[in-house]
């Protein structure tokens, strides 16, 4: 049952408003959580995060599978059976299983109701409230935090509307392996989802507005996982100008054009459109509140504030950084302050990611770039998993360590890997930069043999040597 007043009315069930909307409950307020989905997760449970590295996962093996007489295991034959019926049933398992134990998780806190529908401002305190289940109600708000995510972004091409052209959260429902799939756009989901498919055996064609994919990242680690990809049979095509999308009997045709030179064709059975997202704003009747908003979110201050002091948003859909455990981190510290704890909230010169590539490709603290940019004084510490020994014994001995540190001071200020496995080296990286430690204490740090993690205190003792 919804009650009439609430001390926060918290919008959407994502990784953003699930844990802002469980941490002020838990603290003993009266908190209303409106979810518009079929459960909580959001984009990231249900056409992100999640499902694409079920995905993933299947290709890593499969791949496994391929090498495994490198490691001196015979399978009596090399062509193995993708059922992709099944890659989906189990896909959709995980998803109803965390979707459920998310819902059973919070239901156990008796001060805060959720509710599957969506819900709209009435003004800055009083929001109109429409369960998919109930009749609608309005309700009574002291605080409210906008947490709605983000969904694809379609540019205005020619032929985007064609049946063939998917989107993300499209694809990743698809009920068979597309023979040739053009992905436009070379961010995150473009490179990931372009090699998961390669792996299971689509022709796949990136094509990438800008002069580099994952423009975003450490340039040197993406070189070499370009030509990885391309060893894989990749083709990426940059600095391209999609023309239009033209439907043809079986497919369609793909027209772009490379700086001046003259358009091409290329025939696709599918298109994956993977060039961004937007904010989702609409229909929350913010019109009814003094908040402010651009193309690419709620405008907040620092403190995640709207321009209604009473309202706040976070997460995707006040924009870029976007990923789930930065939306998680915001969720937080938002609460922290909110119940009068003052806390710092996150610091994007502190962030991680992970890209899901493959070899993973991931980050904590700046970029070459970014450091140039604010006229750092930095070095840089490398290391080569070419010869590393856990990676020489998984057969992943190729890769790459930089770790970027301040010439006074040797304190760390970021961490980039190009390594399968580098994910999981992220904490301790994370850690590292966060922490501002030095190089030295990096290097005298036990890291235990033979694992991955060594590389960091190698490359800290080799750059130390000079
Ligand atoms: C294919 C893909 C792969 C990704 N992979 C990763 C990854 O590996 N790691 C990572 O960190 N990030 C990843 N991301 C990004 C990540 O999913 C998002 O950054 C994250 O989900 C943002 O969380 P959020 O809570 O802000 O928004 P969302 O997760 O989008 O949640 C918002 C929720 O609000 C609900 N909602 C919207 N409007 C209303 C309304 N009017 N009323 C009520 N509810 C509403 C939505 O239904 C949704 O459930 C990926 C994204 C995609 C698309
Ligand atoms: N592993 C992860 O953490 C992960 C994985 C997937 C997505 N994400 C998040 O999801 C968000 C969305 O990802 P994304 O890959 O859609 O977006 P993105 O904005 O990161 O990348 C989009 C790419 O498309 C290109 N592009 C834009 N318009 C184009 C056009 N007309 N033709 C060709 N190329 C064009 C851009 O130059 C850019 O390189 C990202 O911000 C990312 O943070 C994170």
């Amino acid at each position: 049952m919804i009650l009439d007043k609430y001390d926060y009315l918290v919008i959407g069930g994502g990784p953003g408003g699930t844990p802002v909307a469980s941490a002020l409950a838990e603290a003993g307020k009266q908190v209303l959580l409106v979810e518009k989905g079929a459960g909580l997760g959001g984009t990231c449970l249900f056409e992100g995060c999640i499902p694409s590295k079920i995905f993933r996962e299947s290709a890593r093996r499969l791949r496994e599978l391929q090498e495994s007489a490198e490691f001196g295991l015979c399978l009596p034959t090399r062509d193995v059976h993708i059922d992709w019926s099944a890659i989906q049933e189990r896909k959709q398992s995980i998803l109803h299983l965390r979707s459920i134990g998310a819902m059973q998780r919070i239901r156990q806190n008796p001060s805060l109701d959720v509710t599957l529908g969506s819900a709209m401002f009435l003004d800055s305190t009083h929001a109109h409230i429409i369960p998919v289940s109930d009749s609608p109600v309005d309700i009574e708000f002291r605080q409210a935090i906008i947490a709605t995510g983000s969904r694809p972004f379609r540019p205005p091409i020619r032929g985007v509307d064609n049946r063939q052209v998917l989107d993300s959260g499209q694809i990743l429902d698809i009920n068979h392996i597309p023979k040739r799939l053009a992905i436009i756009g070379g961010g995150p989901i473009g490179v990931e989802l372009g090699q998961v498919f390669n792996t299971f055996g689509s022709e796949v064609t990136i094509y990438e507005a800008g002069p580099h994919i994952l423009s975003h990242v450490d340039q040197d680690l993406v070189e070499h996982l370009q030509q990885q990809m391309a060893a894989d049979g990749i083709d990426i095509v940059e600095n391209c100008h999609i023309k239009c999308i033209s439907h043809t009997g079986s497919g369609v045709f793909v027209e772009y054009q490379v700086d001046d030179n003259p358009s091409v064709h290329r025939f696709a059975d599918t298109v994956l459109l993977v060039t961004g997202r937007q904010p989702n704003t609409e229909s929350l009747g913010l019109e009814n509140t003094a908040i402010e908003q651009t193309p690419h979110g709620i405008q907040v201050n620092g403190q995640l504030q709207t321009k209604e002091s009473n309202i706040f948003a976070l997460g995707d859909v006040i924009g870029q950084p976007m990923f789930a455990h930065w939306a998680t981190a915001q969720a937080l510290s938002l609460a922290k302050n909110l119940m009068g704890h003052p806390t710092p909230f996150p610091d994007a010169d502190y962030n991680t990611m992970v890209i899901f590539s493959e070899p993973e490709l991931a980050m904590a603290g700046l970029t070459e770039t970014q450091a140039q940019s604010r006229d750092i004084d930095y070095k840089v510490a490398r290391y080569d998993y070419k010869q590393d020994a856990r990676a020489q014994i998984a057969n992943q001995a190729r890769g790459q360590l930089k770790i970027l540190y301040t010439s006074g001071g040797h304190r760390i200020i970021g961490i980039h890997i190009l390594m399968e496995g580098a994910g999981d080296l992220m904490g301790e990286a994370a850690l590292a930069v966060a922490q501002g430690i030095t190089l030295e204490e990096l290097a005298n740090a036990i890291h235990p043999h033979p694992t991955l993690t060594e590389s960091f205190a190698i490359a800290a003792r080799t750059a130390l040597r000079g």
